[in-house]
């Protein structure tokens, strides 16, 4: 079975409301699109966000990446699964993104090949996960609307964007939402690096003693201060969980080895794909650490693939933040993950269970 075609584009999808973290505003998720092609029939997706201020990753640099990566794919057999890995990994530095997509699309064609969803081919699971869902930073009321909204909807977690505003307005939203919601729904806080280590214990600790228990904390200090992660960890009660902080499985091994961190948070998009991720998770078992399985903001091709991923390693992962498509307000997708409130359930279909993508501009061609 040899790769025949790769085609890549874009899609652009609208979201609900603005997305809004301490580093970054967003309307619209705008991801590039994989598909490839083997000689039988077989197509396998993959899904790359442009979300530069994180991964370094923009739409354009990806694209000429691919101009790199594609033409070597092309003709090889699908079989060679780890050359083809390796290949992908080892020709250019950076690009984790991109990296993931095509990552994401040869797992998705080697599940297909063998006729199995992609978690049965990771190792097997039960197919349903649990979402939390993210309430972006704004002004205090509409970040209690926007919890009080999504708890009506089902949600009993919310991961509370903070770090962009003063620490007071912080612990003051954080505070807000919790009497509003009250003390049975879940609340996870993610700085995405706004805070200086001392802030962040001044925060957490202003949290813990008016008597609200976070799930966690997640990255709450600039992505290289790692002495700032470990500060903060020692120095609050809360579970402090590393995102920017941890791409590689080299940052992994660190962040793990130096206790600089309770919980790694593995995103397919900073990992560069499945299996970098399955190392990552190797890692955190082997210090008996668990994961949250995240998302960018993405859509259902790259979020199924990570629900994928996160069934066949739930005994590592305690923690899920796949809500990329949930914010959208519509989808260019048809298969995958369905979507009910929080709950996600993966269909019994080969790979990841996508049937088609729509929309798709930009279009280019890589032919044998
Ligand atoms: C969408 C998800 N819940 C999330 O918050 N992901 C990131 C930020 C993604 C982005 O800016 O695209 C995170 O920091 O965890
Ligand atoms: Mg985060």
């Amino acid at each position: 079975m040899l790769i025949k075609r790769i085609t890549v584009g874009e899609i652009k999808v609208p979201l609900k409301v603005p997305f809004k973290t301490a580093v970054r505003t967003v309307t619209e998720v705008h991801d590039l699109v994989i598909c490839i092609e083997t000689d039988t029939g077989l197509a396998g997706y993959g899904e790359a966000p442009a979300t530069a201020v994180i991964t370094g990753d923009l739409l354009g640099s990806m694209r000429a990446a691919l101009d790199l990566l594609a033409p070597r794919l092309l003709g090889r057999k699908l079989m060679d699964f780890n050359a083809l890995l390796l290949l992908i990994q080892r020709s250019v530095i950076h690009h984790s993104s991109l990296k993931a997509a095509l990552e994401i699309a040869l797992y998705d064609l080697r599940a297909r090949a063998f006729g199995v969803p992609l978690y049965q081919l990771l190792g097997g699971g039960d197919p349903q996960l649990k979402t939390d869902i993210t309430i972006s930073v704004n002004d205090l009321d509409v970040m209690v609307k926007d919890a009080l909204r999504a708890v009506a909807e089902g949600f009993d977690c919310l991961k509370i964007k903070v770090g962009g505003h003063t620490w007071q307005d912080d612990v003051d939203s954080v505070l807000a939402i919790e009497r509003a919601v009250g003390p049975h729904v879940a609340l996870r806080l993610d700085a995405n690096q706004g805070w200086t280590a001392k802030h962040a214990v001044l925060v957490i600790q202003a949290i813990e003693k008016a008597g609200v228990a976070l799930e966690l904390v997640e990255q709450p200090v600039k992505a290289d201060d790692v002495a700032g992660l470990k500060f903060v960890t020692e120095h609050t009660l809360t579970p402090v969980l590393a995102d920017e902080a941890v791409f590689s499985t080299r940052d992994a091994l660190h962040i793990l080895a130096t206790g600089s961190a309770d919980i790694v948070n593995i995103k397919l998009m900073k990992t560069g794909g499945i299996s970098q991720a399955i190392e990552v998770a190797s890692l955190a078992r082997l210090h008996q650490r668990t994961c949250m399985v995240g998302c960018m903001l993405e859509s259902a091709i790259s979020v199924t693939a990570a629900a994928h991923f996160a069934v066949a390693f739930e005994d590592v992962v305690s923690y899920i933040d796949l809500d990329g498509p949930q914010l959208c307000a519509s989808s260019a997708v048809d298969g995958g993950m369905r979507m009910n409130g929080p709950w996600i359930t993966l269909p019994d279909a080969p790979g990841l269970g996508i049937t088609a993508v729509h929309g798709l501009t930009h279009i280019k061609v890589f032919d044998v």
